[in-house]
């Protein structure tokens, strides 16, 4: 049974709580294919991005079990690791092993990487291709290291600052930071937090803390500049 709570975070995120992670990965598959469907009603088209790394897994595999017209729907990356589709370390890969099976097997993909000289011109390619989908997305789900970044915006980013401008023009950036390992390829925050839904996955013990904190005195914590900025209020899906 999910426990919701307005919360006094930044900019009343609103918490939904799960006694499981197969219970948080079937309710927000829900939330998730509800957004989509009413989006396809609304303008005949959706605009999904999702996120990678050990979470999203079961989501990803509930989702794609969702019954909505996904010939319809379109998926992206929040953020990509600069590594062929074929690598262990792919969120594509990740996305089309989990999400685009079963009932979502239809579902249009646009991934972030290309085989480029340098992140940079993969990332401006990856801008151009999205550039000609039916932005602004109509959601997007985040996930959260227990560092505070979501998406690619990594507190040891050079770029940090652009990343999270909210005015920026740019859809997709190139990110070099030490602690996310390879170069990464991600959405900037102002593609993300224009989107009509925005869900931040979470997991354990250690994450709630660290959220908790970046909503209240670490507001110097990448994730908080989402929760300050989405156009609606955050919704946090959490599990023990
Ligand atoms: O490419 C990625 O790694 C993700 O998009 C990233 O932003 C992820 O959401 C967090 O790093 C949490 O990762 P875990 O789910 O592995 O804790």
């Amino acid at each position: 049974m999910a426990r919701e709570r307005l919360s006094g975070m930044a900019d009343d995120a609103t918490w939904h709580e799960f006694a499981s992670r197969e219970e948080l990965a079937e309710a927000l598959a829900s939330a998730a294919a509800d957004v989509l469907q009413a989006a396809i009603e609304r303008r005949g088209t959706a605009l999904l991005a999702v996120s990678g790394g050990t979470t999203p897994g079961r989501f990803l595999a509930a989702l794609s079990r969702q019954d909505i017209e996904w010939g319809r729907v379109t998926v992206t990356l929040v953020d990509e690791r600069f590594v062929p589709e074929d690598s262990p370390r792919s969120n594509a890969r990740l996305v089309r092993e989990n999400l685009l099976q079963d009932k979502a097997a239809v579902a249009r993909f646009a991934g972030l990487f290309s085989d480029a000289n340098t992140v940079e011109d993969a990332a401006d390619r990856a801008g151009e291709r999205l550039s000609h989908l039916p932005l602004p997305l109509d959601a997007a789900i985040l996930g959260m290291g227990t560092d505070g970044h979501t998406a690619s915006f990594f507190p040891d980013a050079g770029n940090l600052k652009s990343l999270l401008d909210r005015f920026a023009e740019t859809i997709v950036a190139p990110v070099h930071a030490a602690s996310g390992g390879e170069p990464r390829l991600t959405l900037t925050l102002a593609r993300i937090v224009e989107a009509g839904f925005v869900a931040l996955h979470i997991e354990g013990a250690e994450k709630h803390r660290v959220l908790e904190a970046a909503s209240g005195a670490e507001a110097h914590l990448p994730v908080r500049a989402v929760l300050d900025r989405a156009r609606q209020p955050v919704q946090v899906f959490w599990a023990p």
